[in-house]
């Protein structure tokens, strides 16, 4: 790790870092940022939640001329929110420098868009249906565009996005600087960003595995209808502070999200059938520690950053295996622990295998917790409460009731009372979820080369349908 004072930043980006407490650039900043800075085209490939996104923010914004009100830098990103959040980060960066960087994406107002990109901001973070919307209807110019991004640009130069990128980039100036982010390059997809930029540079942080160290990973093999209950028993027994729980579709992802509601868990979903006034509420609402547990899509398996995440879980064990890294990925953020559990059923343990190898981690397999497990973990939690209560309270106020207690019941029972009072009753409401075919790695490798379906799904790409890969379009819906 090295300085940011090293990498000759502009005095009011060093401002800004040091503001949001970043004290030493991380590796991949370390490497990219010189590489940017001398007008290379780079892609950059580190693992999850290490910091890629100042990597090209520091350099777009120094290429920046701030007299000059038009779009002089283009971030494309996968996902609504993962536009919001990269759009922000880039304002804290550049507060100091006095330009403005806006977010672009499907289910807002057209017109809305119209007037704040009419406004002049300098830097554009978009989404790609609704980047190009704009670009057609000239209601956003690009001939001034020095810095084009692609972050999670695997996902972006992917089927269901690839014409897309291809005809946003045909619009922006050749003489363009091009970067390409994300923690996961397959092969096949390296090759083609290649023949969009102009002699890259290409830096990989090298790491053993392409997960995260500081992620504990484990997996329960459970059958398919044991688990909704397993969700429940390991959280009541690890009580994250916040998790995210990752199923294959939205209605999936629904009946979670409603199964563990009734069972007493603050608990929401987020997928692409939502409005977007939808999904960007529940989402604040679990920034801000009102929803303990996140029910998500693939939608919130890449890029997004929220601080507090402890726990992922697999409900249903990924795809593909740079979905894997990407959705753990959401926790053990910038080097703080975290703990990925993947559930996955006796017909999927050759997939399982296959995760493994490719990202070349190992997961350690858990006993599915009991019921009794649970009860034992709430207690446990409520005893911790209670000998918290005993290291920092005066609790003189309460003696004397405690005492009158005594005087009728013997002292275990006094306190039995008490722990069970203080525990949670977990609720036995019955749920059902309802089932789906196993993932198959047969299925998953003659996924990779098919394409050419058109997608049904529309509004979580902003209302475009564009070509796709049939099981890729599946697993994120
Ligand atoms: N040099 C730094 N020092 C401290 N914190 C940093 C530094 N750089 C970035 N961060 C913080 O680390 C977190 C993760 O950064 P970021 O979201 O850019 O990761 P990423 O590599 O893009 O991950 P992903 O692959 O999941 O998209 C953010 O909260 C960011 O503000
Ligand atoms: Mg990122």
């Amino acid at each position: 790790m090295a300085k940011f004072n090293e990498l000759n930043i502009a005095a009011p980006i060093m401002k800004a870092l040091e503001r949001m407490g970043f004290e030493e650039a991380t590796p991949i900043q370390t490497e990219t940022i010189p590489l940017a800075k001398a007008g290379n085209d780079v892609i950059g490939q580190a693992q999850t939640g290490t910091g890629k996104t100042a990597a090209f923010g520091i350099p777009m914004i120094e290429r920046i001329d701030t007299k000059l009100r038009k779009v002089q830098g283009l971030v494309v990103a996968p996902t609504r929110e993962l536009a919001i959040q990269v759009a922000e980060e880039i304002n804290r960066i550049a507060r100091f420098v006095g330009i403005r960087a806006l977010a672009i994406y499907g289910g807002q107002h057209m017109d809305r868009q119209i007037r704040a990109l009419k406004d002049g901001p300098q830097i554009v973070v978009a989404t790609p249906g609704r980047l190009l919307d704009h670009m057609r209807r000239r209601t956003i110019r690009t001939d001034q565009v020095r810095v084009a991004v692609l972050d999670e640009a695997d996902e972006m130069l992917n089927m269901g996005f690839i014409d897309d990128i291809r005809d946003i980039l045909k619009g922006i100036p050749e003489e363009r600087q091009t970067l390409l982010f994300s923690a996961t390059m397959p092969k096949e997809i390296r090759d083609i960003a290649t023949t969009l930029m102009k002699q890259p540079k290409e830096v990989k942080i090298k790491a053993k595995e392409m997960t995260v160290e500081n992620i504990d990973q484990y997996f329960i093999e459970i059958p398919e209808k044991f688990k909704f209950d397993t969700l429940n028993n390991h959280v009541d027994i690890h009580s994250p502070e916040l998790a995210i729980v990752f199923a294959r579709t939205k209605k999936r992802v629904d009946e979670i999200t409603e199964g563990l509601q009734a069972r007493g868990y603050r608990a929401e979903g987020i997928h692409g059938d939502l409005t977007q006034g939808k999904r960007m509420s529940v989402l604040n609402k679990f920034k801000n520690g009102r929803v303990d547990v996140l029910v998500a899509t693939d939608v919130a398996a890449r890029g997004l950053d929220i601080s507090g995440v402890t726990h992922v879980y697999n409900f249903d064990i990924p795809q593909d295996p740079e979905s894997y890294v990407h959705r753990i990925g959401r926790t053990g953020r910038a080097g703080k622990t975290g703990e990925a559990i993947s559930f996955v059923t006796p017909r999927e343990m050759a997939h399982l295998h296959l995760i493994e190898k490719t990202t070349k981690s190992k997961m350690k397999r858990l006993a599915p917790p009991t019921i009794q497990d649970a009860r034992r973990g709430q207690q446990q939690l409520t005893i911790e409460r209670i000998q918290k209560t005993i290291d920092k309270r005066d609790l003189t106020t309460y003696q004397e009731a405690a005492k009158d207690l005594l005087e009728d019941h013997d002292s275990v029972t006094v306190i039995a009372a008490a722990i069970s009072l203080l525990t949670k009753e977990r609720r036995d409401t019955p749920v059902r979820i309802s089932s789906v075919a196993p993932v198959s790695v047969k299925k998953a490798l003659h996924s990779k080369g098919k394409g050419g379906h058109r997608s049904k799904n529309k509004r979580f790409y902003g209302g475009r349908n564009r070509k796709g890969n049939f099981q890729k379009r599946r697993k994120r819906d």
